[in-house]
């Protein structure tokens, strides 16, 4: 099942410096693993905004909100999902 996901990144200002680069570092070694694993195949940054937009390959619904839940930006992001269905004239 594939999935188009925008996610708009909103970290506070105000937050801890190393609490923020702690973040970020995990963001980028999770999202990394699950790129190699075929789950997350397209992340895609958004021009003029701190945001991406990224296709999931996962099985199923419960697949998809979890690996969501699980990214360490969770907190900060605001998630946009769009299911996905083949195209009648994709080629
Ligand atoms: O920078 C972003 O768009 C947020 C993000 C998602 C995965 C990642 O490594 O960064």
């Amino acid at each position: 099942m594939l999935f188009s996901v925008r996610m708009d990144v909103d970290i506070p200002r105000d937050l801890d410096p190393e609490v923020r680069a702690d973040t970020l570092a995990r963001e980028k070694a999770y999202s990394q693993e699950l790129q190699r694993s075929g789950k997350w195949p397209h992340i895609w940054r958004v021009v003029g905004a701190y945001s991406n937009i990224s296709v999931f390959d996962v099985d199923s619904n419960e697949e998809l909100h979890d690996l969501l839940w699980n990214l360490p930006l969770f907190p900060y992001m605001t998630i946009d999902v769009t299911p996905l269905a083949p195209h009648p004239s994709a080629i």
